[in-house]
């Protein structure tokens, strides 16, 4: 359930899918939101950098944000491969990932290359989706928190606020998997991630959107994304389907409508 005064946040996360044919779920996402969504919540999609500029040219006539998957810290330079924040933002991006558990893994980013990365996209304008999350061995040593406070207190910079830092809570077994954590077990950890934001950044910290990511549906989004302080949704599979995006966003949608 949203915090009060928060304006919810529904990001899809295509990861390493999607061909210019992909636009066909940009434009049914399109449609749908023109429909009243984008009145009481923000959408997002973080397609593949190579679709970021179409993705941008296709949503010009409604506000559904674009954003990357993950920048380099640097403006620019001999980095092989990499994409700069100001690049993202010169194609039209407005947000970025930074720090999701799959370039932790895969490209062993560690907390403080993406404090380092969530720098770069403030630097350049970008709104950094900062996200955390345990491992299945750290939550069944009942280590959870501490590691997710560990992973903000590494991975947030000093200066975030509300405009230019997200927080998505992420647990790395939920990722992919149909798990999910009970809803007491994501209450549990948004307060705590609450707490830590408060305690830092005052009420900047108290307004910061908290997404929670992990095996989202439409089946389940009313559900575990009920808990106070969840302000949104990462979304990863279920964003690769128009339908089932749109069936998320409109679950956080119906909640705002709900509370009035
Ligand atoms: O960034 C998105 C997350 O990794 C969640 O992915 P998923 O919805 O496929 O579990």
């Amino acid at each position: 359930m949203p915090t009060d005064g928060i304006r919810p946040l529904v990001a899809g996360n295509w990861k390493m899918n999607g061909l210019r044919r992909s636009v066909d779920t940009i434009e049914a996402l399109k449609s749908h939101a023109q429909e009243g969504v984008l009145e009481r919540i923000d959408m997002l999609v973080c397609p593949p950098a190579t679709l970021v500029a179409l993705a941008v040219k296709t949503m010009d006539t409604v506000p559904i944000h674009i954003g990357g998957q993950t920048c380099h810290p640097a403006e620019n330079g001999a980095h092989t491969g990499d994409i700069a924040p100001e690049m993202l933002l010169d194609v039209g991006a407005s947000y970025v990932l930074t720090g999701h558990s799959e370039r932790r893994t895969d490209h062993g980013e560690t907390d403080e290359v993406v404090h380092a990365q969530t720098l770069g996209a403030w630097r350049a304008g970008l709104c950094a989706i900062v996200c955390v999350g345990e491992t299945k061995d750290e939550r069944e040593a009942g280590n959870e928190v501490s590691v997710v406070a560990g992973q903000i207190a590494g991975s947030v910079p000093d200066g975030a606020t509300a405009e230019n830092t997200v927080v998505a809570y992420e647990p790395v077994w939920a990722i992919g998997t149909g798990l999910t954590p009970t809803v007491d077990d994501i209450a549990a950890m948004h307060d705590a991630i609450r707490a830590e934001l408060t305690n830092r950044f005052g009420d900047e910290g108290a307004k910061m959107r908290i997404l929670y990511g992990g095996s989202v549906k439409p089946g389940n989004a009313a559900d575990v994304l009920a808990p106070n302080n969840v302000d949104g949704a990462l979304v990863g599979g279920a964003s690769l389907s128009a339908s089932d995006f749109m069936g998320i966003a409109d679950a956080v949608a119906g909640m705002m409508k709900a509370e009035g």
